[in-house]
């Protein structure tokens, strides 16, 4: 669990020197590389770009599948005038697990591989020199860690990742690294929350820094004008006549803590909050009062030679491409996104479903649709990685708690409710993450297929639903489609006769479609059949008043596995893996269209 997540600012007393760029690089088979003293550096490995993911710049497969220990290493200068801050390197991501190394001395570790997090160096660094950071990182797949799988050991001794999920085990510094100098005892955290009524809104605000000194406090419009202020660790901040955030009409102001000890400045944090609320009210989900109907997609970072590797070019054209079909909305399936993802969300009016790494917590999906069939939650690795999951939980939240677009809390895909043996891990789950979002946003999580209103022993934790469904493509596929809408509305009729009052939204639903394939009457992979699969959805979406939002599966063709289901990945993107449209892109534009951007 991190102290603080704020991402790296540069002003009069902060620093950030970004240490991306090629790397040394090296697989680590034979767990040699303290004895080897890699720890200190090496220069026989092979330069890697950072941010990226290793695998797919490799030309042989068992490097590109390479599971176990692997190591980078870069050399970095630490200016004399740092003397006198607290000096940290801060890693983006490091998939799934590292260990920390500056000049030869073990600094820290950390588990999960979607998370920023930071080692503290001060003492370690040497001012006015070249200084040596080492990272092992460890990419196994367990039960008992986020996201679930096994690893298994082949006959040649070779390992090799086993998820028990539809996504390629993408590994490395997957996003960027930051050296920082910033002031000892500075602020490392900050919430806000809000109140908005016609006139008005009261940012509450409560900011984290360790000494006793005063803060001032000023909030700014996108003018520069100061619009607001106050003093104090916690306070108010009153703006008459706001400009509300709001979806696809984003409006941005600053907020900035100045920290004062001993009646002179000695720190500064500003950053950019959206004045909105988020509500559940009902079957309505309400922003600012008024109810939203979402419109967008579950997505990946994923794309061509960097895998996971945040690019901020694929970014800008998937932002792009949500804009121009009429999205509103998207959920960071399966894992949280790089930070700069959520920044363009703000700018954009676009909500997020943000979620934590919870994936494969079921049997059934163990090699993917061939699994075991027992519960997941009858595991004996239940309690290891509960604590890793409640603790990416609480660092999700710490990180993305001041995103405007964060409309909620995705805390697991697809987990196996069907048997009681799941309630006592929801309980905790639930209870524990209750009170770490100060704006209280709603909690949820996808329900599998398999988790109907009549099987799912978990239908009281969340506070919307998200529903993963797939007749049409995993049954009842092709010409039996028609049995696909019937069975689907009589599950939704189910869900209408309940006394459930929450919302609904399609979280998954697609077909896999190869670009380019036409057939005319359809079949399954024609990019015809993909729109009438689409059809289908929206014909009964648009029948029941509870179903508040609609996410195809997915955005974009991503990488998975290699296996009989797969043909180079997963072909349910409504555009292509070098984003470009399949014909399903131009039918939802047009009904998306069709909608009030903030209906
Ligand atoms: C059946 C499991 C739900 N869903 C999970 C997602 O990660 C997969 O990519 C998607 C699919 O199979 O296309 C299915």
């Amino acid at each position: 669990m991190e102290k603080g997540l704020l991402y790296p600012i540069i002003n009069q007393y902060r620093s950030d020197q970004k240490l991306d760029g090629l790397w040394n690089f090296k697989f680590d088979p034979a767990a040699e590389g303290e004895s080897q003293g890699w720890q200190k550096g090496f220069n026989n490995g092979i330069k890697m770009p950072v941010p990226a993911s290793f695998n797919d710049f490799f030309t042989d497969k068992d490097a590109r599948e390479y599971t176990g220990d692997f190591w980078y290493s870069k050399e970095f200068f630490v200016p004399k005038y740092y003397e006198g801050q607290e000096i940290q390197i801060r890693f983006g991501a490091a998939t799934h697990r590292a260990v920390v190394y500056v000049n030869g001395q073990e600094i820290r570790s950390h588990e999960g591989g979607f998370l920023p997090f930071t080692a503290e160096v001060t003492n370690t660094v040497k001012f006015g020199e070249k200084n040596i950071v080492s990272v092992k990182i460890n990419n196994e797949l367990h039960r008992d860690a986020l996201p679930a799988g096994d690893t298994a050991t082949l006959k040649n001794g070779k390992k090799m990742a086993k998820p028990f999920f539809d996504f390629y085990n993408y590994s490395g510094l997957n996003r960027s690294v930051h050296l920082l100098a910033v002031p000892k005892n500075g602020i490392y955290d900050y919430s806000t929350t809000y109140e908005i009524s016609d006139h008005e809104a009261i940012v509450h605000y409560s900011v984290n820094a360790d000494t006793d000194g005063d803060f001032k406090v000023s909030l700014t419009d996108e003018n520069g004008n100061v619009v607001a202020t106050s003093t104090g660790k916690d306070g108010d901040l009153t703006v008459k006549n706001p400009t509300l955030w709001n979806v696809r009409d984003a409006y941005l102001y600053t907020i900035r803590f100045e920290l004062i000890d001993n009646g002179k400045p000695v720190d500064e944090y500003g950053d950019q909050i959206g004045l909105r609320t988020i509500e559940i009210k009902g079957h309505q989900i309400l922003v600012n009062h008024k109810s939203v109907y979402l419109r967008g997609f579950g997505r990946h970072e994923d794309s061509i030679y960097a895998g996971r590797g945040f690019d901020m070019n694929v970014e800008r054209r998937d932002v792009n491409l949500m804009k121009w079909i009429g999205a509103n909305s998207f959920r960071s399936s399966h894992y949280p996104y790089d930070e700069q993802v959520y920044k363009f969300a703000d700018r954009e009016g676009i909500l997020v479903i943000d979620e934590v790494p919870a994936v494969g917590f079921k049997m059934a999906a163990a090699s993917f649709l061939g699994g075991l069939d027992q519960s997941f939650f009858d595991g004996d690795w239940i309690h290891d990685l509960y604590k890793k999951h409640i603790d990416q939980v609480t660092d999700l939240i710490k990180r993305d708690k001041n995103h405007p677009s964060v409309l909620a809390w995705s805390l697991l895909n697809e987990p196996d409710t069907s048997k009681k043996s799941a309630v006592p891990y929801f309980e905790k789950l639930f209870k524990d993450s209750a009170n770490l979002d100060p704006e209280k946003r709603p909690r949820t999580f996808t329900l599998n297929e398999d988790d109907t209103i009549d099987v799912s022993k978990c239908l009281r934790f969340p506070d919307f639903y998200l529903l993963n469904r797939y007749p049409g493509w995993y049954h009842k596929w092709g010409y039996e489609i028609s049995d696909g809408e019937a069975g689907l509305r009589a599950e939704l009729d189910e869900w209408k006769k309940s006394d459930i009052d929450k919302p609904i939204v399609f979280s998954e639903y697609g077909a896999d479609t190869e670009p380019g394939l036409h057939k005319l009457p359809s079949i399954m992979w024609s990019e015809e059949y993909q729109i009438e699969l689409l059809e289908m959805f929206d014909r009964v979406f648009d029948s029941y008043d509870f179903i508040r939002g609609e996410q195809p599966w997915n955005l974009a063709d991503f990488q998975t596995v290699e296996g009989n289901m797969r043909v180079n990945g997963n072909k349910k993107g409504i555009f292509t893996r070098d984003r470009q449209p399949k014909a399903a892109a131009f039918y939802l534009r047009k009904r998306w269209n069709k909608l009030p951007l903030d209906w």
